[in-house]
């Protein structure tokens, strides 16, 4: 599991070891520049005689640069910090220039751009824990404009003339290797938001534990390869701001049954999806719910044939249900599945079972429904969900603050959303996110959401009672889902094209994979 926490909370943990004089910056600084020597080693097989660059800041973000700069300088490497504010750590600049590195007070930032786009490795120390709203502007948002290849244009010198832009383009051996100090400076950095130029990393470096910036889009795109540096920071463990699950938390939470299981006790998925109109997404829900393995699924809907003849192991027409799959395929329009769907929604509400809600059932959903309820949209469904409870947003909008969208949308209507996307968001009850970045892009295909829901289905039928017991547990089943999602995409294909039926079938090779290394 990878914890992340707000600067607030960092900074509060930071506090009593600061105060009892425990150099963290130094021990910052020193695994800051084990990370930069090893990424000199490998793009040039050594460390002796490599070019570094520092951006620096005004605060202590650039103050770590500078004494890991100064680390760096003692192992023969050539060290140039580039000065981006009027003042800079005073006792890292000391630090530097003791170890015979360089100081570089930048007053150009296209001059500034072409200096740092000659290092093999580029530290960028600007900004960390210590942002403010609003990115980066001014000398450094030009020069890291001019670096990230042309986000400005023209306004390369910061001081509004024109200027040529030394951009590092996105890929190319040439360009350096961006190693963020803490965090790619510019970004949001408690909600991963993006509201100026940030160089991209190719490594970030972060101290005490991760931010939630730093997994959570847009700005969990910039960071490259993530590293924890722990400095034994006093933490709150049971209070991260943003949480990521690894393999061994979902196998942790799969319902594996037990010995004296039968197919009741193992739960039952009741879906309504498909039409006439989308036959593939009633099949694609059933064979999900079938193939994670739960007890039984039961199909409610117009295609019940076409669902059997695919899956002959679901049964169709109304009975007893653990958990229930809303909407893959059904349209506003089709009243058949409306009044299903709407029937349905009253044993949720009264008899307390979990539902996954999808698709066409996201316009069905009542005022409010308890946690235990899971909304799963994607950005432009979001977007019309929460414009329908009066924010006028755009999918743009989602995109661009995913996080304060989806804990709206949690707030208002008191369920579990997940936002899908390349990474998806959760929030549940009690505010609790999570931030799951296991879906290679490839996973991006029609049919994908109708899988995911059946999967998500079947852990909630089959831990039903323990989600009804344990309010927060939803959210981190539903994470748990999103995971076996992606990593079952990499069993269909490692790093190539995949289809929705090639995941669902994908599902119990991946699970036991998952269950084996936990
Ligand atoms: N507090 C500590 O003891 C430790 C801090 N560490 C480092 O210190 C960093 C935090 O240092 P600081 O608190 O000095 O903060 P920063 O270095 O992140 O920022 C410095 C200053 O920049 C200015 N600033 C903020 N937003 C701006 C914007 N959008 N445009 C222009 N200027 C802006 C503010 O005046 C801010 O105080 C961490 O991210 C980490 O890198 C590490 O050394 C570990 C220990
Ligand atoms: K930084």
């Amino acid at each position: 599991m990878l914890q992340s926490w707000t600067s607030a909370q960092v900074r509060a943990a930071e506090e009593p070891l600061l105060a009892a004089g425990v150099p963290l910056m130094q021990h910052a600084a020193f695994a800051l520049a084990g990370v930069v020597a090893r990424v000199l080693r490998e793009r040039r097989g050594r460390v002796v005689g490599g070019q570094v660059v520092l951006l620096v800041g005004p605060g202590n973000n650039g103050g770590d640069a500078l004494h890991a700069g100064a680390f760096l300088r003692r192992r023969g490497v050539d060290v140039v910090a580039l000065a981006l504010a009027p003042r800079v750590h005073d006792e890292g600049r000391a630090a530097l220039l003791a170890a015979g590195g360089r100081v570089h007070e930048v007053t150009d930032a296209v001059d500034g751009a072409a200096r740092a786009g000659r290092a093999d490795v580029l530290v960028d120390g600007i900004l960390g824990i210590g942002t403010r709203d609003g990115g980066l502007t001014g000398l450094a948002g030009a020069l890291v404009a001019a670096l990230a290849g042309g986000a400005v244009e023209g306004d390369a010198r910061g001081d509004g003339s024109r200027g040529g832009v030394v951009g590092l383009g996105a890929h190319g051996a040439d360009r350096p290797a961006v190693v963020a100090v803490d965090t790619p400076s510019g970004i949001g950095v408690d909600d991963g938001t993006v509201s100026g130029p940030v160089l991209p990393a190719d490594v970030t470096v972060t101290f005490g534990g991760a931010k939630p910036g730093l997994l959570i889009p847009p700005a969990a795109h910039l960071v490259g390869r993530l590293e924890v540096i722990d400095l034994d920071l006093p933490l709150p463990d049971h209070h991260p701001a943003v949480v990521r699950l690894a393999d061994r938390d979902a196998a942790a939470l799969w319902p594996v049954p037990t010995r004296s299981a039968h197919k009741y006790s193992r739960g039952v998925v009741g879906v309504v999806a498909g039409a006439r109109r989308y036959p593939g997404a009633a099949v694609l829900a059933t064979s999900a719910a079938v193939l994670a393995g739960v007890g039984m699924v039961r199909y409610l809907g117009d295609v019940a044939d076409l669902v059997v003849a695919r899956r002959p192991e679901v049964v169709t027409g109304p009975g007893r249900v653990q958990a229930w799959v809303f909407g893959p395929g059904v349209s506003p329009d089709d009243a058949a599945q409306r009044r299903r769907i709407e029937h349905a929604f009253e044993g949720v509400l009264q008899r307390g079972e979990p539902a996954v809600v999808d698709a066409g059932a996201l316009e069905l959903l009542p005022p409010t429904v308890p946690t235990h309820v899971v909304l799963t949209p994607h950005a432009g469904e979001l977007a019309r969900l929460l414009t329908d409870r009066g924010h006028r947003l755009t999918r743009a909008d989602v995109e661009r603050e995913p996080l304060r969208w989806t804990r709206l949308a949690h707030e208002m209507t008191g369920a579990t959303v997940l936002l899908k996307g390349h990474v998806t968001l959760v929030v549940g009850a009690g505010g609790a996110v999570y931030a799951q970045a296991d879906a290679p892009p490839w996973l991006a295909t029609a049919g994908a959401g109708d899988v995911l829901a059946g999967l998500m289905g079947a852990m909630l039928a089959g831990r039903a009672d323990d989600v009804l017991d344990d309010p927060t547990l939803t959210a981190a089943v539903a994470a748990a889902a999103a995971l076996v999602h992606g990593r079952a995409a990499h069993t269909a294909n490692p790093d190539g094209p995949v289809t929705a039926r090639g995941v669902a079938l994908a599902l119990p090779e991946t699970i036991r994979t998952l269950l084996a290394s936990a």
